[in-house]
């Protein structure tokens, strides 16, 4: 810098012409400056920058007339399925940067879902079941190519952080070198099939977003078969033929200025199976479950109105003890407090305004039934408490059809056994080890079982037993199910606490029946003790 100095002052800068820098003062000028390393790296510096920047534009440009570019969200199910097929796609699998992951993009563990290439060792037969296999996936920030029909495609798994937080975010770009957008929809159309095609076999559940009061995925869940949810007589069979009926009459609602939308609370005894049933008839139905809990943090009127306006068009939107947004300070298993008759009205307008948290029983009223109230949903809500429920919540046009759910009965009780002991030859038999003492000999066990029982020593529950079932014949296990069910009482306990007990003798029908007795003295004595 001292030889650019001691030139400036050796210069005369007054040209000829009288201009300030004369050519050759410019020219000498510019030489000296290139003459400097730091000016020089400078200048390259803004020229690299300079050409990069071109660079980018040309390519825009050059995308915009001959590529397609799609983005995918991560916060959209539509990034699940590019994925889910991206990573079952074999052309990736060859490439050197890779992410080890034990993303199951909401499929769950299940082996057979995906055909992601697996890290050596993640093989069916070394890593536990259920658990979560380590696979390859294409690496972050990197391009990657492939053929698509023909067609050229890149793919980038772009993560920036954003907010201020700096949360990481991702998108999955996918280019296709074509004019239009014929074959992007096949791609996508391709994997949102093959996703389905797994995804059949669960049902989603999403639930809130608070951040922005939209819905998002949350898990799946295996399809429960509407049948091995035991119900008195005729009552699966009516709430699914009546939320399918609502489904197929969308004109019929529409000609008539009725709003599209349908409500049903199951309430009644915990664990009778309000839930399962539900969830049976999501998976029906094939429609997702939109959960929503009255105490989410954050809920107020407002956004609960949002929440129910952002909801899908066809889905089960499920609250899931609805009682007790509004009565939080009484537990479930205490009598219900508020029992709405003619002489307490003061008392009703008093709870419907009462907030829980930042919610109202106004600002529910109105999500359920407002203008914003989204159009086609199912609405389920269940309850332990009906009589503490406000009757303008459970008015027809909220909640329409209101569905008792009791303790057990004998029917299900008997039903229920003959569930757990499937017997040999049923078509819906559960495949079990083939064993060849229980195969050859299906009553040597069931003997023993009944000797030691003789003894006195087999009353406590064998869950952990790994002894082989044995194996019944049909006329065997319906016979064991009248005595089973001839030791419950009508009515007395839940579906729930009867299954918690023949878990316990799940490969021991006989100990079962035998011990059902005792059971069910020493439930009413720990009742008892509890009140
Ligand atoms: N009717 C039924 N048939 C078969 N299984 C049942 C039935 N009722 C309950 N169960 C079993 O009991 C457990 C609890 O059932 P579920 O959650 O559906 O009951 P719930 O009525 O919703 O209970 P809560 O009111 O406490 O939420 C589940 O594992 C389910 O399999």
């Amino acid at each position: 810098m001292d030889s650019l100095a001691t030139w400036w002052s050796d210069q005369n800068f007054t040209s000829e012409s009288g201009g300030f820098l004369g050519r050759d003062g410019l020219l000498s000028l510019l030489l000296l400056l290139f003459s400097s390393s730091s000016v020089r790296i400078f200048l390259f510096g803004i020229l690299a920058a300079a050409l990069q920047r071109t660079t980018r534009l040309v390519r825009r440009k050059v995308n915009n007339s001959f590529w397609v570019t799609a983005e995918f969200h991560e916060d959209d199910v539509s990034y699940d399925w590019m994925m889910v097929w991206l990573v079952n796609h074999s052309a990736w699998s060859k490439v050197r940067q890779v992410e080890i992951s034990t993303n199951d993009f909401g499929l769950g563990p299940d082996d057979d879902t995906t055909r992601a290439v697996l890290v050596p060792g993640e093989d069916n037969t070394l890593a536990p079941v259920n658990s979560r296999k380590l696979a390859y996936l294409p690496a972050p920030s990197h391009t990657f190519s492939m053929w698509y029909h023909g067609r050229y495609v890149e793919i980038t798994r772009v993560q920036e952080r954003t907010g201020r937080r700096r949360r990481r975010e991702e998108n999955l770009e996918i280019c296709i070198l074509s004019r239009n957008h014929r074959m992007l929809n096949k791609l996508i159309m391709e994997a949102k099939r093959e996703y389905q095609a797994v995804q059949g076999q669960f049902i989603s559940i999403f639930t809130p977003d608070m951040s922005d009061h939209t819905w998002i995925f949350n898990s799946c869940r295996p399809k429960r078969d509407i049948n091995t949810v035991i119900l008195d007589p005729g009552i699966s069979r009516l709430l699914v033929d009546d939320a399918r009926d609502f489904l197929a009459s969308k004109a019929w609602y529409n000609a008539r200025g009725i709003p599209f939308r349908r409500g049903w609370l199951l309430y009644g005894a915990p664990g009778s199976g309000k839930t399962s049933i539900i969830r049976s008839i999501a998976a029906e139905l094939g429609l997702d479950i939109n959960y929503l809990s009255l105490n989410q943090s954050g809920l107020d009127d407002a956004s609960l109105s949002e929440l129910v306006a952002n909801l899908p068009e066809k889905c089960i939107a499920l609250i899931e003890d609805i009682d007790a947004a509004f009565i939080t300070s009484i537990n479930r298993d205490s009598p219900s407090r508020h029992s709405p008759s003619a002489d307490d009205d003061d008392e009703q307008d008093q709870q419907r305004e009462r907030p829980a948290g930042n919610l109202s029983l106004s600002g529910l009223l109105n999500a359920l039934d407002g203008v914003a109230a989204q159009e086609g949903r199912l609405l389920y809500a269940t309850t332990n408490k009906y009589d503490a429920l406000d009757s303008a919540l459970i008015r027809p046009g909220r909640l329409d059809v209101h569905v008792e759910f009791k303790l057990a009965s004998k029917y299900q009780v008997e039903r229920l056994f003959y569930s757990f002991y499937i017997p040999a030859g049923d078509a819906k038999e559960e495949v079990r080890e083939a064993d060849s003492e229980g195969e050859s000999a299906p009553f040597v066990r069931s003997e023993n079982e009944m000797d030691s029982r003789k003894k006195g020593s087999c009353a406590s529950p064998r869950s952990m037993d790994t002894t082989p079932a044995p194996r019944l014949r049909r006329e065997e296990v319906l016979e064991l199910a009248a005595r089973f069910a001839e030791a419950i009482p009508e009515r007395e306990f839940s579906m729930a606490a009867l299954q918690g007990f023949l878990m316990g003798y799940k490969l021991h029908p006989y100990d079962a029946v035998l011990t059902a007795k005792e059971w069910v003295e020493s439930e009413r004595m720990r009742t008892r003790k509890r009140r």
